[in-house]
């Protein structure tokens, strides 16, 4: 699939004649994930406009999407522990993606990280972050396959207040045998976590894979729906699509990313610079 800056590049090259061009630039912003919604008024601002060239496209595009897009550098507070809770579905990266905040923590010094296997879901889950913590040096507290998540996170909150740990990462199963079971489970936990953590130091973070278009976007309103979402990590972003989707998604929900992930090693984590982000998606520089 050819990216965000490519498609649009060739539209502009190919289609600056044609009657229907702010319709079918309408079709083609779609395909470049920026959602229907953004994809109607940017055409629509264009065609108020009557503008058909890719420079004033790009201004519009960048006056539009300045004020959506929201960076934000996850830090911890001085309680004890922080909390973050790891949202999203199957493959995204989720379990990549704790072994990668706790490295980025662990470089700036936090030494007592534990991470809790929330995905009771799927037997391979506790298994690999097992073999993170081992490799990485942090704790995990886990339990068997299909066991009741919500006391593996209330054990998991427990040692993380004995050890007087910094930060407790948690798993999170990304499906269940349907959504009202998985909106049940996720509230559980949420409720075990904020009986005992203070909502400064407690964030729920969704991981979405960049390449997945449109269909990140109804994921995030469930879980926003489910534990009402702190923050984002942006996976894969090594791969083809480059980002049109997180404009969708920070228009939607209106909430910051924190990340952007871009491979899948422990360093291959990359803070939010959404002025760069920005910047990168005007250009149509990739
Ligand atoms: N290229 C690339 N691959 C990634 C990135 N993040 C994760 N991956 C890979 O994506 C695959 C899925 O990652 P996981 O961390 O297992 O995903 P998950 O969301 O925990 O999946 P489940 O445990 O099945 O819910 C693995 O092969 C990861 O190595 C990234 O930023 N870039």
């Amino acid at each position: 699939m050819a990216g965000f800056g490519s498609k649009i590049r060739d539209f502009f090259k190919k289609s600056s004649l044609s009657s229907s061009f702010y319709e079918d630039l309408e079709d083609r912003l779609i395909e470049a994930d920026l959602g229907p919604k953004l994809a109607v008024e940017l055409s629509e601002l264009l065609s108020k406009a009557k503008a058909k060239d890719i420079e004033t496209f790009k201004n519009v595009l960048s006056d539009k999407i300045s004020p959506l897009i929201i960076g934000d550098q996850l830090t911890l507070s001085r309680e004890k522990p922080n909390v973050l809770m790891f949202l999203g579905v199957n493959g995204v990266g989720k379990t990549t993606s704790i072994a990668k905040v706790a490295h980025y923590f662990h470089q700036q010094g936090h030494r007592n990280i534990v991470a809790a296997a929330g995905d009771t879901f799927r037997a391979a889950a506790s298994e690999q972050l097992s073999i993170h913590g081992e490799r990485l040096g942090f704790r995990v507290i886990k339990s068997h396959t299909g066991a009741d998540s919500a006391a593996v996170v209330h054990d998991a909150l427990t040692s993380a207040i004995a050890h007087k740990d910094d930060l407790l990462l948690i798993d999170t199963a990304g499906r269940m045998h349907n959504r009202s079971e998985l909106l049940h489970e996720l509230r559980k936990m949420d409720k075990i976590i904020r009986q005992r953590v203070s909502d400064s130091d407690y964030k729920r973070i969704l991981v979405i894979d960049v390449n997945t278009g449109q269909n990140c976007l109804r994921q995030a309103e469930v879980f926003h729906e489910a534990v009402q979402l702190s923050g984002i990590i942006a996976t894969k972003y090594d791969g083809t699509a480059k980002g049109g989707v997180l404009v969708a998604l920070a228009r939607e929900l209106r909430i910051p990313i924190y990340f952007l992930g871009t491979g899948e090693a422990p360093s291959d984590l990359h803070v939010f610079d959404a002025k760069q982000f920005t910047q990168e998606l005007v250009t149509l520089d990739f």
